[in-house]
């Protein structure tokens, strides 16, 4: 039996994870699964991620590798990943999520930063809600790696950034964590934390197989953020936060989905926060509700206002 070919990024981050999808693959249903590292777009470009204008800058080079047969899945971070379907791919299981917060990493907490303190994200969701949680502090605009951005705070260039909790787990640097932000103060980037496993749409036998590490809760969950996100008609660099939870289902009650979702205007001085539930079942529908509800307390406007002004 030959190896399943696991297409990948290949950062530290994106390695381990696609390993750790890998590893239970094999455990599960005896599959060998062999690591593939593909350079995408958004590892080449220097461009700020938000100017790189449209989205799946992550992505694309690996749905590629998946058309053309170089490999048979992909392992994607779901927030990464673009709403709109792709054309002859399927989304065939969503990996349980991990810890999707967001964390301040350096030697200070949000409240014991000095006034004017310089902080490093590149994700207007991040800085809309930063500046609505401190307004003095200076944002800067940063990309890379997270342990470039790690480093900038150990060289003193800043006085910390924000990372995703699960990202900096899966790169061993929990330890530059200081503060992770409760989900009423930063609401996560819809997908934050869950993986997924893309592979060709004519590959009924291995979108079986892949199935075996489907986490129902997760995709339930996920479904719900990423249909507010395609209602706004929003990318991954929009100011953007949605959360759902799945509550476990007691015997006897109704499992039920709780979602969150927030739109800011990038100076954090506007933001609309909603939230619904609803049975897991109804998770597409739980966010197209929510979304609506957003635009028509003028989620759209806030949207536009999506580039960081340098300050
Ligand atoms: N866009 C980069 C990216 N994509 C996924 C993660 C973190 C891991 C995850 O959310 O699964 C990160 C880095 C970050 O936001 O800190």
């Amino acid at each position: 039996m030959t190896a399943l070919r696991l297409g990948t990024r290949k950062s530290l981050m994106a390695t381990t994870q696609s390993r750790r999808v890998g590893d239970e693959l094999t455990r599960l249903t005896g599959h060998a699964v062999e690591l593939v590292g593909v350079t995408t777009e958004g590892d080449i470009s220097r461009a700020h991620l938000a100017q790189m204008g449209g989205t799946g800058v992550f992505v694309s080079a690996l749905r590629d590798k998946l058309i053309s047969g170089e490999v048979d899945f992909a392992v994607h971070s779901l927030k990464d990943l673009p709403t709109a379907p792709a054309e002859g791919i399927t989304l065939a299981a969503v990996y349980r999520r991990d810890d999707p917060r967001d964390a301040l990493c350096g030697p200070l907490k949000l409240a014991d930063l000095p006034r004017g303190a310089r902080v490093g994200t590149g994700s207007p969701r991040r800085v809309a809600q930063l500046r609505a949680l401190r307004g003095d502090l200076e944002i800067v605009p940063i990309r890379g790696n997270a342990d470039t951005r790690l480093r900038k705070v150990a060289d003193g260039e800043l006085d910390a950034v924000v990372l995703a909790y699960a990202g900096l787990g899966r790169i061993g640097r929990r330890d530059a964590v200081v503060e992770v932000f409760d989900p009423a103060d930063m609401l996560p980037a819809p997908g934050q934390g869950a993986l997924a496993l893309e592979c060709r749409s004519d590959r009924l036998d291995l979108i079986e197989l892949l199935a075996t590490v489907d986490h129902a809760p997760t995709r339930a969950a996920v479904t719900a953020e990423r249909t507010v996100l395609a209602v706004l008609e929003a990318g991954c660099s929009a100011p953007v936060g949605a959360y759902a939870t799945v509550e476990d289902s007691a015997e006897e009650e109704q499992p039920s989905l709780h979602l969150s979702a927030c739109v800011a205007g990038i100076d954090g001085a506007r933001q609309v926060r909603l939230s619904g539930s609803g049975h897991p079942e109804r998770a597409e529908e739980i966010g197209r509700e929510l979304a609506a509800q957003l635009l028509a307390q003028g989620a759209d406007q806030l949207m536009g206002e999506r580039h960081i002004e340098p300050r």
